[in-house]
């Protein structure tokens, strides 16, 4: 409890406390921030434009110089089909020419046949063949009269016009003149038909390998001049048959090469032998199935880095040009963010300032306000507006705090003493907590082990505690009756009425305390129904939690019985065992009052032993006891049962006779016990004869009921029977 008292006072001096700085790491200042973003800026500027250099500028110069090659290579193919195509139209002009078709003298066909070579001084040799294959005429007598039947050109342009494919062709080679390399031909040939179309010869032409290289040259001048292309024109078996020195008669692979055979054009990017990346642009001249034409893979290609180089050029000079911009701008954004944040430095070191101020201190530093731009002022002023009003809330939950803090101090204390009390009230609780334990313990062990039965009852007759000598004593275990009504089973009927109207009585006006504890005898009636006299002390308990009445039942069967037979004895003569006087004076009333309901007499004899007194003397007391014990039972012999024999004192002797029907039946009693009075005793020593003296006295219905006077008129009487005794004796 102090504890959570503590916590409280601590967390609300927290509260009111200012804010200290926070204590997060130092975070960048603007200047910085600006700085950093304008380069940043730049940078990622000319990122960007390096990014979309390469992109667009690198691959437009790619495209470009693919184009480029592709042209080139589709101007290398037109030339060579053009060549191919001008060779075999002139081919077939021959073929057309009458000397030719008519197979006139050698001389004529030669002179037809140099007035084109003249023309086309690439034509290194121009000869009509004969159907057997006989050189008939040819240019400057070459190879006539030779057989070339088994020349391809021979057998191709048999039928039909025919080009022949790059070759050397040895026999003729060495019969013209030797140049700077040897003689490669391309051969042009086509059948020589009579005017019934009947098959004169084969006309060919052999185009000196020369006019390719030339053609070449022409084509490729100015774009080696511009871009150091190169052309390879490669024949179907994949040998270059012209290509830049060295590479001629060599063998190629590539996948221009492919495309080209496959008969598309276009450019590609590719590696070569020689490990370099070229742009190669391709195209293939003539048609497979065309035997007029020549099927040659021209391709044109670039180093990629050559065709590439302007771009490449162009992206340095941009990232040199952008590096510069990005310096200047970076160097202008650092002065303008210095310029721009200097005010705003001013104001973030004045509320640094006023952070940096101790928790405790009793005024905030007043805040200057900042000459600067508009913004920077209205922030500035606001600012210092809100420390001024801080100030003042400052103050006032200064006040409030340091009140609150003496109220806070002052409750602790109080809930200090409070808590102390308490915690010492609830020791004293729990010791009083056990001392009740250990009293109802001790209270259970004493009704336990009491000798009365305790029973306690709440208002309603329910049995709420029952001790052992409770069950001992009625019958009824403890778990049997605690709970149940059962206080009205065990009293008597007329008990229980009582008991249930006092019961309502209390419930109704509910004040048990006016009920005064008291002792009472009981007869209860137990489990098995047997009354049981009990000593009863009744106590009225006020709870709170329900009014109690407790009682100890105290068995009284043998003081019961004793006090029976005390009575008994004090009613008793102890010599003869009749009633004694007190019985007497008891039962006669009772007698007499019988005898007034019944409507019948009763009497009284009084006796009196005659001389007895003599028997004393002479023979002693014990003797004289046995003498009365003898006379009591003997007059107890001579009346009826339902007649009282009672001794009243010494020798005399009381007899109530009840129901008598007149008075002559008493005389008629006496005179049945007197007789029988008179015969002798016989005692321990001796044999005692003596006589008796009787006095009646008889009561009627009517007679006042006064025993006293009866007893006396019996006196009397007797005594007068005793009289006459004496008086008798003297006269003998
Ligand atoms: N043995 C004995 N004697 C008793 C007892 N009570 C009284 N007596 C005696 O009985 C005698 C009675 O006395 P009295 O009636 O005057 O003498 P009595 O000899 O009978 O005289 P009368 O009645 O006039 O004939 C006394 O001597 C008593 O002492 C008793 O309990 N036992």
């Amino acid at each position: 409890m102090l504890q959570s008292v503590n916590f409280f006072s601590l967390s609300f001096s927290t509260i009111v406390h200012i804010h200290p700085p926070p204590s997060s790491p130092a975070r960048p200042r603007l200047t910085t921030l600006v700085t950093m973003g304008v380069s940043a800026t730049v940078l990622l500027t000319v990122l960007c434009l390096l990014i979309l250099v390469d992109h667009f500028a690198i691959d437009y110069a790619r495209r470009e110089a693919q184009q480029r090659l592709q042209q080139l290579s589709w101007q290398m193919r037109d030339a060579l089909d053009g060549a191919v195509r001008q060779a075999t139209g002139n081919v077939r002009l021959l073929t057309a020419l009458p000397q030719v078709r008519a197979a006139r003298p050698p001389a004529e066909v030669r002179q037809a046949l140099e007035s084109l070579q003249t023309t086309f001084p690439d034509y290194a040799w121009i000869g009509l063949a004969r159907p057997d294959g006989t050189v008939h005429a040819a240019t400057q007598g070459l190879l006539e009269g030779a057989n070339v039947s088994t020349y391809d050109w021979f057998k191709g342009g048999k039928d039909k016009l025919y080009a022949g494919d790059f070759h050397p062709v040895a026999p003729l080679g060495k019969k013209l003149p030797a140049g700077a390399e040897p003689w490669r031909f391309v051969d042009a040939a086509g059948p020589v038909l009579d005017a019934d179309g009947k098959q004169q010869g084969v006309l060919c032409v052999h185009m000196s390998w020369g006019w390719m290289r030339r053609m070449a040259r022409t084509i490729l001048a100015p774009a080696e001049q511009q871009y150091a292309a190169e052309i390879f024109v490669v024949r179907g078996d994949g040998t270059i048959m012209l290509g830049p020195n060295g590479s001629e008669e060599q063998k190629i692979n590539s996948d221009s090469l492919t495309l080209a055979r496959g008969g598309a054009s276009g450019a590609v990017k590719e590696s070569w032998a020689d490990g370099r990346s070229y742009l190669t642009g391709y195209a293939r001249s003539g048609h497979p199935d065309d035997p007029a034409t020549l099927s040659w893979a021209i391709l044109a290609r670039q180093p990629e880095e050559q065709a590439l180089s302007g771009a490449r050029a162009l992206e340095r000079q941009i990232l040199l040009l952008g590096a510069i911009l990005g310096a200047a701008m970076a160097l202008a954004a650092a002065v303008a963010a210095r310029r721009l944040t200097r005010p705003l430095n001013a104001l973030s070191r004045a509320i640094e300032a006023q952070l940096a101020a101790p928790a405790g201190a009793p005024t905030l530093p007043a805040l200057q306000p900042v000459a600067a731009f508009h913004e920077v002022q209205v922030l500035s002023h606001a600012l210092a507006e809100m420390l001024r009003t801080e100030q003042i809330h400052l103050d006032a939950l200064r006040g409030l705090n340091e009140k609150l803090e003496s109220t806070v101090a002052e409750r602790t204390r109080e809930i200090a003493r409070k808590a102390l009390q308490l915690e010492r009230a609830l020791g004293q609780e729990q010791s009083t907590q056990q001392l009740l334990q250990e009293r109802a313990a001790e209270l259970r062990a004493i009704l336990d082990n009491a000798h009365d039965a305790f029973i306690a009852l709440d208002p309603g007759g329910v049995v709420r505690e029952w001790n052992r000598q409770a069950e001992k004593l009625l019958g009824w275990t403890r778990t049997e009756v605690i709970g149940q009504p059962l206080a009205a089973m065990m009293l008597p009927p007329l008990l229980r009425r009582a008991y249930e109207r006092d019961m309502r009585t209390l419930a109704e006006y509910g004040d048990g305390a006016t009920i005064p504890s008291r002792r009472v005898e009981l007869m209860l009636h137990n489990r098995a129904g047997q009354e049981l006299p009990v000593e009863c002390s009744l106590a009225y308990v006020p709870r709170s939690s329900g009014h109690l009445f407790i009682a100890f039942l105290h068995d009284i069967s043998e003081r019961k019985s004793l006090f029976a037979s005390m009575e008994e004895m004090a009613l008793r003569d102890t010599l003869t065992g009749l009633p004694n006087r007190r019985a007497l004076m008891k039962a006669l009333p009772e007698a007499l009052q019988r005898a007034n309901r019944s409507g019948q007499r009763c009497a009284v004899f009084f006796l009196d032993l005659d001389r007895f007194k003599q028997v004393n003397d002479r023979y002693g007391h014990e003797e004289g006891d046995e003498l009365l014990r003898q006379f009591a039972e003997r007059v107890r012999g001579a009346v009826r049962k339902t007649d009282t024999v009672g001794r009243l004192a010494g020798d005399e002797f009381v007899v109530i006779l009840e129901m008598l029907a007149d008075d002559e039946s008493a005389q008629e009693a006496a005179d049945k016990l007197l007789p029988a009075l008179r015969q002798p005793f016989t005692l321990k020593t001796t044999s005692v004869t003596l006589s008796a003296s009787l006095g009646i006295a008889v009561h009627h219905p009517d007679d006042p009921q006064d025993i006293e006077l009866l007893l006396a008129r019996a006196d009397r009487a007797m005594y007068r029977h005793k009289q006459q005794g004496i008086q008798q004796r003297a006269r003998r």
